[in-house]
């Protein structure tokens, strides 16, 4: 049986500029510390905006700080005529060990695709990045189809531009739950990581299914993430405003510590 190291990643969404990302990188590289954290036991990731990934791995590489660290996005294409867009390659030279792709709020602001979305996952494994793919159903989607339905649906239309082999992280993230301060209930979140994890075997294998990581995100905090982290099919948090917060998302990342209470 493939154990599955728990990931806490934090999404700082567009908030911190590249001195405000130092300050906090570093109180959470402390806060963490002073807990005497495991970070082999519990990945802590976190998620700045691009403007800030140099920063951010200038200070974790000299201060030799154990999180890891990605970006909220990555183009789907390698270079050329594509303004604004940041390639896979230069993340990877900037050492982002992950990329989100598919955020409910790229989605909605920038009328990403599953296929978009499918197409920046497979550039970010060209590149060895692991690419964290966000699926998630909104208030309408969850009244007219139920939970699973639409998350499970777009899992398969991106799996079906992937490569079948390379590692991937997959975020259940029910847009409903995202800023709203209303979580999903950790029953509510494993049926659908359940579901997500079967499209994965369907996709990619039974072996692959069970190796993938799957986040539940939606409004987690360090008062309900034990009660996700207890679900058999939950293996992590991708955590929003939350995350901002140094002591809170060192809280989130202890959820250890929570869990049985
Ligand atoms: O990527 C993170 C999610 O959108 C969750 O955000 P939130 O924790 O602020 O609800």
């Amino acid at each position: 049986m493939v154990t599955r190291i728990p990931l806490i990643a934090g999404n700082w969404k567009l908030n911190q500029d590249h001195l405000q990302a130092i300050a906090l990188v570093q109180k959470l590289a402390w806060t963490l510390q002073d807990g005497k954290h495991d970070h082999a036991a519990v990945e802590v990731a976190v998620f700045p905006p691009f403007t800030d990934l140099r920063s951010v791995q200038t200070l974790i590489s000299a201060e030799r700080f154990e999180l890891r660290f990605g970006a909220q996005d990555v183009s789907e294409h390698e270079s050329g005529a594509h303004t604004g867009e940041v390639s896979a390659a230069m993340l990877a030279k900037l050492e982002c060990s992950y990329a989100i792709v598919g955020h409910s709020e790229r989605r909605q602001d920038h009328a990403e695709t599953d296929a978009i979305v499918g197409r920046k996952a497979a550039a970010a494994l060209r590149a060895g990045i692991v690419p964290v793919i966000c699926v998630g159903e909104t208030a309408e989607d969850l009244e007219q189809h139920g939970a699973s339905a639409v998350p499970v649906q777009q899992l398969r239309d991106v799996l079906a531009e992937l490569p079948d082999a390379g590692e991937i992280v997959v975020a259940y993230e029910p847009v409903w739950a995202i800023g709203s301060g209303q979580a999903a209930t950790a029953e509510q979140a494993q049926q659908v990581c359940q579901a997500l994890r079967a499209a994965i075997a369907e996709g990619r294998g039974a072996e692959a299914a069970e190796a993938t990581r799957i986040l539940y995100g939606g409004s987690v905090k360090s008062g309900n993430i034990a009660g996700f982290m207890r679900e058999p099919d939950v293996d992590g948090a991708l955590v929003g405003g939350a995350s901002l917060d140094a002591a809170e998302f060192a809280a989130i990342a202890r959820f250890r510590s929570h869990v049985g209470t």
